[in-house]
């Protein structure tokens, strides 16, 4: 199977997680979107759950396959959130926002009881840092913003180069109206030292370092699929 396949296979097994019923949040990405597609089957055969996306474009695939939706404003408490992720640790951290829809996927999953995250093999890493880690940044003091992230990783002995995210010749601008740094600083020993240091830092929106909210991952590798839970 190749990896668009094992993205489909993690998403079929994702749904016998969901009930009828549930307040489902909705992630973004190729594998999120392929668990849009096969809730859309079960929605049409007589499943009734509500969606809040997590991205625009989530929410406009949602609309056209017929998966009913609500806002977290409408919605603000959520039974599970099913969502793809760029890396995933042995302890369930992980790095989001290849897509650019960390922030909203952030709100959404802190609003869930639950969220499994759902991936090919690929995605799993001993230390996250593979990935260059998706910064969400208000244009306001973009420069002064970008020397501060530098400033914060070298203090944790982190470094390497932080790349303003483009589309074309402009600016990536995420569903918030923000940019996005992709940061390659290598392997990340301690993400919550980082992810603090992050935080404290104005011009930063959010991170793409997701840590303690995943419950579970389900992840489709050539031997089968398999769950890992949260310690
Ligand atoms: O911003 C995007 C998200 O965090 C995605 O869930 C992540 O990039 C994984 O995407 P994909 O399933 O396409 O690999």
């Amino acid at each position: 199977m190749n990896a668009s396949e094992l993205k489909v296979e993690a998403a079929r097994a994702a749904l016998a997680h969901v009930g009828d019923g549930m307040r489902l949040g909705i992630g973004t990405g190729s594998t999120a979107e392929a668990f849009v597609r096969l809730l859309a089957e079960k929605v049409a055969g007589g499943l009734t759950v509500i969606g809040v996306p997590t991205s625009e474009r989530t929410a406009a695939l949602c609309l056209e396959v017929g998966v009913p939706l609500s806002t977290l404003d409408d919605t603000p408490e959520l039974d599970l959130t099913i969502d793809g992720a760029d890396e995933i640790d042995p302890d369930l951290s992980l790095i989001k926002g290849g897509g650019g829809a960390l922030l909203r996927e952030k709100i959404v999953a802190a609003a869930s009881h639950r969220m499994i995250v759902i991936a090919d093999a690929s995605k799993i890493v001993d230390t996250l840092g593979r990935f260059p880690l998706p910064i969400e940044v208000n244009k306001f003091g973009l420069r002064a913003t970008e020397l501060a992230i530098a400033a914060a990783a070298e203090n944790l002995g982190l470094s390497g180069p932080v790349a303003l995210r483009m589309t074309g010749a402009a600016p990536f601008v995420t569903d918030g109206g923000h940019f996005i740094l992709d940061a390659s600083f290598g392997r990340i020993p301690d993400t919550r030292a980082l992810s603090n240091a992050l935080h404290a830092i104005p011009g930063v929106v959010e991170h793409g370092l997701f840590i303690g909210l995943a419950s579970a991952a389900i992840v489709a590798g050539s031997d089968g699929i398999k769950t890992v839970h949260a310690r």
